[in-house]
């Protein structure tokens, strides 16, 4: 294939259209310029000459001009707005405090000496406070969860989120095109997106998708892929997606060290986030979608494995989360951080970076790479806050000061791990704050099982404020925390 033919066919139909675009406005202007060097007179003669002339060809022209035109309006990406959010805030009865942890694991009679003392050692290293959510199991007489409680978690979640979100963009229900509900570790029959068509009656033209099984990036995924359709549609105007997790059927009763420490770090929550491609709701909207990045590390065994659904040898079934997570997680974030980089970083740092990566394949003995400032590419960063460790080696691995991992870790503290949800909690925590200017960009980043890393990129388009849901609206001013 000639090189003019490779470029072509690596050129999306919109970028065509756009260089199509860009070199009749480059000929115009020459033509312009052109023609203003010659004089009045003579202009109108050869007007008037081109025009007798070459009226068909003329014509043609501006056909072709009307039809191209007509051609990029109508395919030209649309604009994603994230119109709003919210995030669900459990009743105060719910709040798990450390004794209230240990009475649960006591009255339960389901843990042996040694993991009653491993999970209080866990609990106490994990960063957790004593105001997260558990579910309403914990604190019941029956103290295992049954399906009912699993889905009286999600749905509780789900629809308060939901209604919150609604009443604040003053969006009827009937308005959504697009529902996309994801759940990490819990996939009901009916799914939990047709739980919500139920719920709220929505119209029979609602498109749905159901993500589960994907862990804790999954929210960030759903927003893509409502992004990608949002981007093209025509039909599809407002996209809600509904971002939860229930953790009652997976509370794991057995010995395995790996599964305890799954009850010690996952705690309730949810989000829901409306978007919508329509540009008369620029001037409302939160923020704009800049792009997302999605890698999946799957390939490799231990990614696959690093967090891993099975039965113990008991043959009870509890999500383990391996020592090895850690060292996956760091591994696939500079897979990703690598892809990254070239769409966000400035141009400054951009060479640097790709300096750096040059000498490291010349020494192929210089394993470690470089990973680039991308401080200065983003001015607030949301970082899943899988646990301690998680938010420690992400810290260390991109050399970030504490002032940028702050928010994270002040979610896991009064949060605990809520999956895929924890980036809006620390978006919350922005806006509780009033840290966020208009024209800011914002990077949510995620990890979740398989192993995946995903990311999303926002710019704000207006300064953030505390709002009344705001779910750290009685806390915000005790954080940040001195010590954690
Ligand atoms: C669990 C921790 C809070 C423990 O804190 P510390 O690391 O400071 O404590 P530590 O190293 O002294 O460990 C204390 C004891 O626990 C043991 N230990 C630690 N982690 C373990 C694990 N995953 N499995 C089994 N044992 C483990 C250690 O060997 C040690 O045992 P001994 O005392 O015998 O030597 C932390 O390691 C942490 O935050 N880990 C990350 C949790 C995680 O995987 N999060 C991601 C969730 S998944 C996710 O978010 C994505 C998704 O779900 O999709």
């Amino acid at each position: 294939m000639g090189s003019k033919t490779r470029l072509l066919s690596l050129l999306t139909p919109i970028q065509l259209l756009q260089a199509f675009f860009c070199i009749l406005l480059a000929l115009t202007l020459a033509l312009h310029a052109i023609l203003s060097s010659t004089s009045t007179l003579l202009l109108d003669h050869n007007i008037r000459l081109v025009l007798s002339q070459h009226r068909i060809a003329l014509f043609s022209l501006l056909w072709c001009t009307l039809v191209a035109l007509l051609a990029y309006l109508s395919t030209r990406p649309r604009p994603v707005l994230l119109l709003d959010y919210a995030c669900f805030l459990p009743d105060k009865d719910r709040k798990c405090s450390y004794e209230t942890c240990e009475y649960f694991v006591r009255r339960s009679r389901r843990y042996n000496d040694v993991s009653e003392q491993f999970m209080s050692g866990i609990y106490h290293k994990s960063g957790l406070g004593d105001e997260t959510y558990v579910p309403s199991f914990i604190f019941q007489n029956d103290y295992e969860a049954k399906l009912q409680s699993a889905l009286e978690e999600a749905e509780e979640g789900m629809t308060a989120a939901v209604d919150a979100l609604l009443a604040k963009t003053d969006v009827p229900a009937s308005a959504i095109d697009l529902l996309i509900a994801t759940c990490g570790m819990f996939a009901p029959c009916p799914s939990l997106t047709s739980l919500l068509v139920h719920h709220y009656r929505l119209p029979e033209s609602t498109t749905t998708y159901n993500l589960s099984g994907m862990g804790c990036s999954s929210g960030v995924g759903a927003i893509d892929l409502a992004a990608r359709v949002l981007k093209s549609s025509r039909k599809v105007r407002y996209a809600l997606v509904v971002i939860t997790e229930s953790i009652s059927l997976n509370w794991y009763f057995g010995d395995n060290r790996s599964m305890l420490v799954t009850n010690c770090i996952f705690r309730v929550g949810t989000a829901a986030v409306l978007i919508t491609n329509d540009p008369a709701k620029r001037g409302v909207a939160k923020m704009e979608f800049l792009h997302s990045l999605r890698t999946h590390h799957g390939a490799d065994d231990a990614s696959y494995r690093a967090a891993y659904q099975e039965e113990d040898d008991a043959g009870t079934v509890g999500v383990a989360l391996k020592k090895d997570l850690i060292r996956v997680a760091g591994q696939g974030l500079r897979a990703h951080i690598r892809l990254l980089a070239p769409k966000a970083l400035p141009w400054v740092q951009l060479i640097q970076y790709a300096y750096h990566v040059v000498r490291g394949w010349l020494r192929k003995g210089d394993q470690k790479q470089k990973v680039p400032d991308f401080t200065t590419a983003f001015e607030h960063m949301c970082m899943h806050t899988g646990g301690k460790a998680v938010i420690e080696s992400v810290g260390r691995l991109m050399q970030l000061d504490d002032s940028v991992t702050e928010p994270a870790r002040m979610c896991l503290h009064r949060f605990g791990n809520t999956s895929s949800s924890l980036v809006f909690y620390e978006l919350a925590y922005f806006d509780a704050k009033g840290r966020i200017k208009s024209g800011d960009k914002i990077w949510m980043l995620a990890f979740g099982t398989g192993f995946k890393v995903c990311s999303l990129v926002w710019r704000a388009l207006r300064d953030s404020v505390m709002e009344p849901d705001n779910p750290w609206k009685d806390c915000i001013h005790r954080y940040p925390m001195k010590t954690w």
